[in-house]
């Protein structure tokens, strides 16, 4: 199974105030762009995520770490709730007692195909100890000088316990991996499809690197048990309970000598167990912070190239590793001690297996036959019982890993809003209900937003009642310093973030975020450009759009040149390892996509801003192009931008202070009229307005 392809915009978004880099670049073959369509309709790709996947992959030098507690118990960070770990950052993780539900359901919902497993692996187990039990019989008949043909029967039986058992175990663990592999495959799809349903605030909070690590490191650690492991250990379980039956069989006296390994082997769990966990949990928080600076470095590459911070950089990192290198040494040496204590026990319950054989043999209980028996079975109890023990830990470790995707799930969808209500921020606005059952449905294209408070996690309030109002088919430009709230008012407006208080209407209706994104679609400041073939990439906004279609939406953008002169034109393999785009090519893929995505409303949030000079003027037009007849929320960094837009929002520290058509606010002398006269300084010709963007804006001005 994969992960929903049918999961609309949040994936493909970015920050807000998206990580702007000193040369104000990706560069070309980055796989993060600076614009970014995501919208009605986008879906997510199967494939996506195996880049930063792989990157956690290759810094999780350590074996899989291993974190959930013997005895189940909640630790401190497995506080089932957003923020609530132990960093205060952490993605949550689910308790024992919901761990175990969430397993207990699956295997409910599984449970003609779980109950099969297990009885396909007792018949196993029953058949094979047959051989072992037979044995016995076949020492004492070949004591007491019996005739060849009653030992060939024997024989057979041996030959054919063994044939059942060994041809039992095949299905048997096929089953119980099938039905782990399967549940593995849902957890896996619901953990992925809750992460992208998460604000991106949320998902900032939290840190890629946990969430990455949860989705990769957690997932094989699951898998590994799941289809070796599990089955594994089941078996073990049925063989071992088997072979005790057996032993008590032959007699209850040797049932007992073989028991006195028992407690022998509990101590030693018992002993290791609770000097394990804090082990494994350590080394599991060192690879998820390990992770998490390795993620960090790469994603932000060009800020430590540009600050020179590789050295402080490449030193964190050696640290962070040094230290997932020294804990999985001690787990390790913890472990070889464990296998000591095994290794006493297993001496022990044979030896009195031995011993109370011999005597119950010289006073004539027992055969020798049936001694010897007792004895072969309780050797080949070494294997499982080794298995059960070494695995254990695996099995912990799969827990916890479970318990994080568990936590993972539990995630409340609107979890950036659990931390700001504890602020004193006014309530969102309820959506009005409407007399029906069914959600009232926008009349036109108009956007509004109605008294817009907004603040990130912890931090102060950035927007204070902002009111805008687009009507339908406008263009309207947002200007306004660094750290205005321009790129926050734009998220809002596309359902990325969700207000802490006011309203957010399309055409006259209240919409909640995710039914905001049904209408509005946004290019954002990063692309990330998909690895596969181009046309691929065009559909994450319309899945079942047509080569003609395509062209067609890369013709509208003034695109489809370039894309026709690629090697393999629309199916040339683009993103990571394939072919390399250009910033300016990839800004016009997400335009390509905006046209396919056909929104009635479009925000474009620095859509160009980052262009060189030289494609500026295309990447102009590919933008009015592509937003032509929608109503548009342009955050417009580029004064030109503004200039041909119907009208313009200056906002200042969060609030609106004008207001106005381009010419007009120019008259007025007020923050524009600075803004602009700043603008034409530096950007020095006859023609401010053509110069910077290489288009005569009279031209494209509407009539006012
Ligand atoms: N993810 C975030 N977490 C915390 N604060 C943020 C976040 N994103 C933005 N801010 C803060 O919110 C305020 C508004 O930021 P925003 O990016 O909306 O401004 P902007 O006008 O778009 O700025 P710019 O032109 O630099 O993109 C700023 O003070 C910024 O530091």
């Amino acid at each position: 199974m994969t992960t929903s392809d049918k999961s609309p915009g949040p994936d493909a978004t970015t920050t807000p105030d998206g990580a702007t880099t000193p040369d104000g670049a990706a560069g070309p073959g980055a796989t993060t762009r600076p614009a970014e369509v995501a919208g009605p309709g986008a879906t997510t790709r199967p494939d996506e995520g195996a880049g930063p996947e792989a990157a956690v992959r290759s810094g999780g030098t350590a074996p899989s770490g291993k974190a959930r507690r013997p005895d189940g118990e909640v630790r401190p960070e497995e506080v089932a709730g957003p923020g609530a770990g132990d960093g205060g950052d952490r993605l949550p993780v689910a308790g024992a007692r919901r761990t175990w539900a969430w397993l207990r359901g699956e295997l409910r919902a599984r449970w003609a195909a779980a109950a099969l497993a297990v009885l396909v692996g007792a018949v196993g187990a029953a058949a094979s100890v047959v051989p072992v039990y037979v044995l016995g019989t076949l020492v004492d008949l070949v004591d007491e000088g019996a005739p060849g043909s009653a030992i060939v029967t024997v024989a057979l039986v041996i030959l054919a316990g063994a044939l059942i058992g060994g041809l039992a175990t095949g299905p048997a663990t096929y089953l119980v991996s099938r039905v782990c592999e399967q549940m593995l495959a849902d957890l896996r799809e619901r953990t992925v499809a809750r992460a992208l349903s998460l604000p991106v605030t949320a998902l900032e909070r939290f840190g890629k690197g946990d969430l990455l690590s949860r989705v990769s490191t957690d997932t094989a650690a699951i898998g590994k048990a799941a289809s070796t492991v599990v089955p594994a250990m089941i078996s073990s379980f049925l063989l071992g309970v088997v072979s005790v039956g057996a032993m008590a069989g032959l007699d209850w006296r040797l049932g007992l000598a073989g028991a006195v390994a028992i407690p022998l082997y509990v101590l030693g769990l018992r002993w290791y167990l609770p000097r394990a966990a804090p082990k494994y949990a350590a080394e599991r928080r060192a690879v998820a912070d390990n992770s998490q600076l390795l993620v960090e470095s790469m994603q932000g590459v060009r800020t430590v190239q540009a600050y020179r911070l590789e050295g402080r950089r490449l030193h964190r990192i050696g640290g962070a590793s040094r230290e997932v290198h020294d804990i999985s040494v001690s787990v390790f040496t913890l472990f070889t001690r464990f296998v000591g204590r095994v290794n006493r026990a297993e001496f022990f319950g044979l030896a009195a297996i031995l011993v109370t054989g011999f005597f119950l043999v010289r006073q004539g209980s027992v055969t020798v036959g049936e001694s010897a028996a007792a004895a072969v079975l309780f050797h080949r109890l070494f294997n499982p019982i080794g298995m059960l023990l070494f695995t254990f830990d695996e099995i912990q470790a799969a827990g916890a890993s479970l318990a994080r995707l568990v936590g993972v799930i539990d995630l409340d969808p609107g979890a950036d809003r659990v931390e700001t209500a504890a602020r004193p921020l006014r309530r969102p606005t309820p959506a009005r209900s409407t007399s029906s059952a069914r959600p009232a449905e926008p009349r036109d294209a108009s956007l509004e937003l109605s008294d817009v408070h907004f603040s990130y996690d912890g931090s102060p309030e950035v927007l204070h009642g902002v009111s805008i109002s687009l009507a339908a088919g406008s263009r309207v430009a947002l200007v306004g310093s660094t750290g205005a709230g321009k790129s926050t008012i734009a998220a809002i407006a596309a359902g990325i973030l969700t207000p802490g208080s006011g309203a957010v209407r399309v055409g006259g209706v209240e919409l909640a975020p995710d039914r905001l994104r049904e209408h509005v679609a946004i290019i954002t400041q990063e692309v990330h450009v998909f690895a596969g073939p181009l046309i691929e990439d065009l559909r994450l906004a319309r899945p079942d759009a047509s080569p003609e279609e395509a062209a067609a939406a890369l013709a509208a953008v003034g695109a489809l040149e370039w894309v026709t002169a690629l090697p393999g034109g629309l199916d040339t393999v683009v993103g990571e390892g394939g072919h390399e785009l250009t910033t300016a090519q990839v800004q016009q893929l997400a335009l390509a996509r905006l046209m396919l995505v056909d929104p009635p409303i479009a925000i474009l949030d620095e859509a160009t801003a980052e262009a060189g000079s030289l494609g500026a003027r295309t990447l102009e037009e590919s933008a009015i192009a592509a937003t032509r007849g929608r109503t548009t929320l342009v955050v417009a960094h580029r004064l030109t931008q503004a200039a041909s837009a119907d009208r313009v929002i200056v906002l200042e520290h969060g609030r609106i202070v004008e207001e106005g058509g381009h010419a007009e606010l120019v008259a007025a002398g007020g923050r524009y009229a600075e803004l602009w006269r700043a603008w034409e300084a530096r950007t020095p010709a006859s023609s401010p307005r053509q110069a910077v963007t290489g288009i005569d804006l009279t031209r494209t001005l509407p009539e006012r």
